[in-house]
């Protein structure tokens, strides 16, 4: 296996952002943290891939936002969009349906809450990621997005596209005591998805009939990422003996062990 240095722009919130550049290094690649539109002309000629988190969103961020998606698409950047906190507040779930609507997302990823908030008939309710998705609700979602990747993560990360799903278990039950642990996979995503644009023609074209088979391949791309994560997960929760605030630093150096598949 190969790891190429990538360049990821990285829209988080405030609480996460030094972990997920601290894990996005961690495993080779550079992270970019810019919020200033005056420079993503220059910078999206050099990114790989764009991540937009939405956990600390205003109107200014949402200005900063759009500016990111228009000028990924412009430069055929493939964007992760990670649904942070959308079944909170109708606010921010307006402004998740905005952008999923204008831009096209490779990867959308939320917990089971935030991605059942975009199939529109689900009466979910539950405050945490306790509630295992219905698996019959994230086929119905791909479906609504055929060209995303859906990543419903919990206890069991569920990873689909058009009615494929492939379910990767295991991870260590710290991993949600953590705050800032999904911010940290939809990072690691990105790199995931830079890696798979290198060698994938499905993000040169972008065409809708793109070959179902290169789709698959970034389908188990983004899989082995979820696979390789949980895993890092165990043996940081071995190595801190449990101490929450160790595993924490462990898991860091366990993800600098994950190595990309291209
Ligand atoms: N009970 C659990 N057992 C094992 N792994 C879990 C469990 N709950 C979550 N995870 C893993 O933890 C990571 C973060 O998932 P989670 O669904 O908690 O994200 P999140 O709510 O988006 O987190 P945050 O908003 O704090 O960044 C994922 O890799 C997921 O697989
Ligand atoms: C944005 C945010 N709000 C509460 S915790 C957190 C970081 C994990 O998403």
């Amino acid at each position: 296996m190969i790891t190429l240095k990538k360049n990821i722009h990285l829209i988080t919130n405030d609480v996460t952002k030094q972990f997920v550049a601290d894990t996005v290094a961690a495993v080779g690649a550079s992270p970019i943290m810019s919020e200033t539109p005056e420079e993503y002309a220059a910078i999206y000629s050099k990114i790989d891939a764009a991540v937009i988190n939405l956990g600390m969103v205003n109107l200014e961020k949402q200005k900063v936002i759009h500016a990111a998606c228009s000028e990924a698409q412009v430069h055929g950047v493939p964007l992760v969009i990670d649904l942070v906190g959308i079944h909170f507040s109708a606010y921010r779930k307006t402004f998740a349906l905005e952008l999923l609507s204008q831009y096209d997302f490779q990867v959308i990823k939320g917990n089971y809450d935030e991605i059942t908030v975009l199939d529109s008939n689900a009466q979910f309710e539950s405050f945490d990621a306790s509630n295992p998705i219905a698996l019959k609700t994230i086929q119905l979602i791909s479906n609504q997005y055929p060209k995303a990747i859906i990543v419903a993560t919990g206890k069991i990360d569920y990873v689909c596209q058009r009615g494929h799903v492939r379910s990767v278990s295991g991870g260590s039950p710290l991993l949600p005591k953590v705050s800032g642990t999904g911010c940290v996979l939809s990072g690691l995503l990105g790199v995931c998805i830079a890696n798979a644009s290198h060698t994938n023609p499905f993000y040169e074209s972008q065409s809708s009939n793109a070959d179902t088979n290169v789709s698959l391949m970034t389908l188990s791309q983004i899989e082995d990422m979820c696979k390789a994560y949980k895993s890092a997960s165990i043996r940081a929760e071995i190595s801190s003996q449990h101490r929450l605030g160790q595993f924490k630093i462990d898991l860091i150096s366990e993800i600098s062990e994950i190595e990309v598949s291209i």
